[in-house]
């Protein structure tokens, strides 16, 4: 089989003679310095494709081993300090026009440059070699779930999927591209720059000239009309979320600054008795079996006030900087998306849509979202210092309402979390102190990153995301108040104590949050252990939404793609390190099967999902195919999802085979061979779960399951999940029967306790 390398060189050599103007060929061109960077900057000759060094392999990561050495799994996002940790070798980035930090992070702000836009840090060398491969979705076509395209609901699912949208015009595009055999058609051609500028005008008619009166008049009534509390829902610029959170954080003088609290009304979260369930809800996505006897989802309760009242309509206000600044697409896309997206806010919710989402272990949904009161300028912290607060009305700061109790949780890319102790209870908590902005990070990066987190804490209500209590400013600190939950998820893996039953019902609980997440039209990013953390009832629950994205708006059909490499190395989709732009629901399935296989392995499959790894590299070997990039691109087949019939003999009588086991051939084109190809990962994993992992682990996003057809799945529906049921009044656990969920000894609970243990062994 022809080395990827060779291939692209084909490829190119057969553009250039056959004069057909911009094909694939060209995304392959631009794919290349990526994968032939990786080759050359890691030192493997060009000339070997990804199976020529199947002998060198018996390298898989050892996961027990390699985190606590390396928690390998950092988030690539914004500037983080890797002080106290070894982070292993760094992403490839400059292929993709990122940036590396000093400190070898990876700066996701930077990765996807525009043409002719260098970010400062981007160096002339790395940026001549980084041509940003065009997003994915302009080879791939894909429709946006809970639309009404009635043309399929997910990326992946079978007849009704990609490949049959017909809605957008990424889709056409796509399938224009398809029909000519994988090649753009030859009227197309790939945007390199994304800069209009507006035609010169010398003279304009003197009908089109408004005085200045006339423009002062029109802009104080705009002003008035605004502070007025409109119905429209506009938000002045001074008061949006961004510009008040990035004040607040950012200035020197806090105590002056205007910060605004839920009013009283809006922190009620409780719902009015008549709420309607949703319907649809229920109808597209399939319950877990207790659920539906339950009133957890039937009863999702509809926040007050209309989709109106909380569409905020200018999409100027979106907009921070001045309207002729530039500002880098890809860069700011993710920020304005948040804040578009909660602005917009419970929309989704509203339609009835069958995104309408379970409502929490607390019961209801918050309102402060639902209507634009929780912005309304001149409703005002008594203390200046409270940001958010699902608490009634927090009289006093934090520090007198807050006892720290001394015990680190973690520290990551966003700042450390610690224990405290709620003053008038004694209930523990866990409390985020966001990190301060780095000298070199952009304003509205770090900004970005604090609303996100901001957005989501305080929006999102599921029993399977964690809950933020409140997010208080305080002498130059934010700190994300959090209901403490005993135990990290990888802690309980590294005991080593987990049952197969444990390990699903900690997965399917993972996956009810992602549904919930994608539902709601957004995608976690860095889905992995560590951001998963669990409690005494054995509810799992998703932290960490810094590097959360919106993919979806209510009522819009088009994804919003995301960019940059963001996420943990060992639980990256490929897809993320080889394009600039992707679908980034795909990237946290992968990552959530990744997770899993952790679980069950106890080490990660491989370090990077990038061809100098040689695990990786195995795993995508014995294909049809040996380039990367094509192999991401791949659209669906007729058979695609088709269940594989488990007569194969490798996989009779061992339920879990390891992959270490003596291959029965070790040609790497050998189908059989355990060592090369899917079921290199599949093979170690138990039978019954080989499938669907399987698809969600497809290297091509488009053909990769999507949440509502891994809940589809029989295994998954299968699986015996602990969950919070709540009738409206109270809330209780009901565990599954087939297991207990493992405790360990809190001074092991959390990745700061393990980190202590491992530098005492060391000493
Ligand atoms: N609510 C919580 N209850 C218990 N532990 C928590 C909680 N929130 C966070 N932690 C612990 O703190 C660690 C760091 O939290 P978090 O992931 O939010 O920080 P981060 O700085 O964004 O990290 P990174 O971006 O590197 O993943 C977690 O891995 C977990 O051990």
């Amino acid at each position: 089989m022809s080395s990827l390398t060779k291939l692209l060189q084909e490829k190119r050599k057969n553009e250039a003679t056959s004069g057909s103007g911009a094909s694939l060929t060209t995304q392959l061109r631009n794919a290349q310095p990526v994968v032939a960077n990786m080759g050359a900057s890691e030192g493997i000759p060009e000339e070997k494709g990804f199976e020529s060094e199947l002998e060198d392999d018996r390298n898989t990561p050892d996961f027990s081993s390699s985190f606590i050495a390396s928690n390998s799994a950092h988030t690539a996002t914004f500037g983080e300090s890797f002080k106290d940790r070894d982070r292993p070798a760094p992403l490839s980035v400059e292929s993709r026009g990122g940036a590396i930090a000093a400190d070898g992070g990876v700066h996701a702000t930077a990765a996807p440059t525009p043409a002719g836009v260098p970010p400062s840090s981007l160096s002339v060398g790395s940026l001549s070699k980084a041509k940003p491969i065009p997003s994915l979705s302009s080879n791939i076509p894909y429709s946006v779930p809970n639309s009404n395209a009635g043309n399929g609901t997910g990326f992946g699912a079978g007849p009704n999927s990609v490949g049959a949208a017909t809605n957008s015009s990424a889709s056409s595009m796509s399938s224009s591209y398809l029909e000519n055999n994988g090649f753009m058609p030859h009227n197309v051609s790939a945007i390199d720059s994304n800069v209009i500028s507006s035609p010169k005008v010398d003279n304009v008619e003197a009908r089109f000239i408004v005085s200045k009166q006339k423009f002062q008049k029109a802009s104080q009534n705009n002003a008035a009309n605004l502070y007025s509390g409109s119905q429209t829902g506009s938000v002045p610029r001074s008061s949006s979320i961004s510009s008040q959170l990035g004040n607040l954080f950012l200035n020197k003088n806090p105590k002056d600054l205007t910060i605004t609290v839920p009013t009283q009304a809006s922190q009620n979260r409780d719902i009015p008795a008549n709420s309607q369930p949703s319907s649809a809800y229920g109808s597209s996505i399939p319950k877990p079996m207790r659920a539906r006897r339950s009133s957890l989802y039937g009863n999702s309760k509809q926040p007050s006030g209309s989709y109106q009242d909380s569409f905020i309509g200018s999409p100027s206000s979106l907009h921070e900087q001045h309207p002729n600044q530039y500002i880098p697409r890809s860069r700011h896309s993710s920020f304005a998306d948040i804040k578009r997206f909660f602005r917009k806010g419970q929309a989704q919710q509203l339609s009835g849509s069958p995104s309408t989402p379970p409502v929490s272990a607390g019961g209801n949904i918050s309102s402060h979202t639902s209507n634009t009161s929780s912005f309304e300028p001149g409703s005002y912290s008594s203390t200046g210092d409270t940001i958010y607060t699902n608490q009634t009305s927090p009289a006093l700061p934090f520090s007198k309402r807050y006892a720290k109790t001394g015990e680190n949780l973690g520290a990551g890319a966003g700042g450390a979390v610690k224990l405290y102790k709620k003053i008038p209870d004694n209930k523990t908590v866990a409390v985020k102190e966001f990190r301060t902005k780095f000298e070199h990070e952009l304003k509205r990066d770090y900004v970005k990153k604090i609303t996100s987190e901001y957005c989501i804490g305080t929006t999102l209500r599921h029993p399977n995301i964690i809950e933020t209590i409140e997010i208080v400013y305080e002498n130059s600190r934010i700190l994300q108040v959090m209901e403490y939950c005993d135990y990290d998820l990888f802690a309980i893996v590294m005991s080593n104590k987990m049952s197969h039953e444990e390990i699903c019902c900690c997965f399917k609980q993972i996956l009810t949050g992602i549904q919930y997440l994608h539902s709601m039209g957004l995608a976690h990013r860095d889905l992995k252990l560590d951001n998963c953390v669990i409690n005494k009832d054995g509810i799992v629950k998703l932290i960490d939404f810094g590097a959360a994205a919106v993919f979806s708006y209510p009522f819009s059909k088009t994804l919003v793609e995301s960019s940059g490499i963001v996420g943990s190395d060992p639980y990256l989709a490929p897809e993320v390190c080889i394009f600039s732009k992707y679908d980034p629901r795909p990237v946290d399935i992968w990552s959530a099967a990744i997770i899993f296989a952790c679980m069950v392995l106890k080490k990660f499959p491989w370090k990077v999902p990038k061809l100098k790894d040689n695990s990786f590299k195995l795993f995508c070997s014995g294909r049809d195919c040996d380039s990367l990039s094509a192999l991401v691109v791949r659209t669906p087949g007729p058979n695609d999802f088709e269940p594989p019939s488990y007569d194969n003999a490798l996989n009779e009588n061992a339920n879990v085979a390891s992959p270490t086991t003596a291959p029965s051939s070790n040609n790497p084109s050998d189908p059989n061979n355990p060592n090369v190809g899917p079921q290199r990962l599949l093979n170690s994993l138990p039978e019954e779960c080989q499938h669907i992992i399987g698809r969600m682990v497809d290297l091509a996003p488009a053909c990769r399951a999507s949440i509502e057809d891994i809940m589809a799945d029989p295994w998954v529906e299968a699986i015996e999940m602990c969950e919070v049921m709540d009738d409206g009044f109270s809330t209780k656990i009901i565990c599954g029967t087939n297991h207990k969920h493992t405790q360990v000894d809190q001074s092991e609970a959390h990745i700061a306790g393990l980190e202590k243990k491992k530098k005492k062994q060391n000493r």
